[in-house]
């Protein structure tokens, strides 16, 4: 099976370290990649595809180029091939006009998909059939884990509880590390504090499978530190009320992408 990746950035280089292990043959285009990684062929662009087709074209470059650039691949697909999307937001609709009518998979991944630990969803057009679907979701879980989604709607959702949700995380351990050194550690012991915390407790809390509330208040002692702690943070519910902002702007800004 011949795949062709236009776009090899932080996102589709990502996916493409875990695909490359597959049985596909991969053929990229991207401008600004000057070697190919090892086992993948890369092309200049669309006239130097010297007719080859391909079974699947993967699109992993920013939402507002999908008009552009899709558009010049039309007639390089196999007569049963597919277009897989990785684009945030960006509709099947406008997929399928840029692909020039092809069935399309819209996936949304996330960065640990680097580390084999994505969160991906998934939902495709009408046109798409069970196998084009089944190898899809099959190159995801070679990622991460992923859940098929009910509609687009539900995917841009996703996109901002899953894939924008790396951001977060980062962003809260940045801060946390940065409490941390005010507190008196040194900047290296600041992070594998924080970093050693964030891991264990998720990893406690996947393992666990209980509530999570349950497990917050297994280390909130009557009037000790936690409590104290979790006053601060989230004693009027402002927490909650970020988090849940934060969840909202990425989902409108998916929506603005369609
Ligand atoms: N980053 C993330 O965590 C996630 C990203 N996504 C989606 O993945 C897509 C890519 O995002 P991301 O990887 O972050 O962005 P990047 O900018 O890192 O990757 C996009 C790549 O496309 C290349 N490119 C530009 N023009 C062309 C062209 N004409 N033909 C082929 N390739 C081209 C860019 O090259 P150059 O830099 O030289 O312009 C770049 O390497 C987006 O649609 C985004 O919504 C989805 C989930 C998570
Ligand atoms: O920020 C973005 O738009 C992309 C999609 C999800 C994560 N990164």
């Amino acid at each position: 099976m011949n795949i062709l990746l236009i776009g090899c950035g932080k996102m589709g280089g990502a996916l493409l370290t875990h695909w490359l292990s597959g049985p596909e043959s991969f053929f990229i285009v991207d401008p600004g990649l000057e070697i190919a990684p090892d086992g993948a062929t890369l092309v200049a662009g669309r006239d130097d595809l010297a007719g080859r087709k391909f079974d699947v074209v993967i699109a992993a470059v920013k939402p507002q180029q999908i008009d552009d650039i899709l558009p010049q691949y039309a007639d390089a697909y196999q007569d049963d091939g597919y277009l897989l999307s990785i684009a945030a937001g960006c509709s099947i609709e406008r997929l399928a006009k840029a692909s020039g009518g092809k069935p399309v998979v819209r996936v949304m991944p996330n960065l640990p998909a680097a580390i084999g630990r994505g969160m991906s969803g998934m939902c495709a057009s009408d046109s798409a059939t069970d196998g084009q679907k089944a190898h899809a979701s099959a190159m995801m879980e070679r990622t991460g884990s992923i859940i098929e989604v009910a509609n687009e709607d539900m995917l841009d959702r996703l996109t901002a509880v899953a894939g924008s949700g790396p951001g977060y995380v980062f962003e809260m351990a940045r801060a946390y590390v940065e409490a941390a050194i005010g507190l008196g550690f040194a900047e290296h012991e600041a992070r594998q504090l924080v970093l050693e915390t964030m891991g264990g407790t998720i990893a406690m809390a996947v393992e666990d499978g209980g509530p999570l509330e349950e497990m917050r208040n297994s280390v909130t002692s009557k009037n000790g530190t936690t409590q104290a702690g979790l006053g601060a943070l989230n004693g009027s519910e402002d927490f909650t009320r970020l988090i849940t902002a934060t969840l909202d702007a990425a989902y409108r800004r998916a929506v603005e992408l369609r």
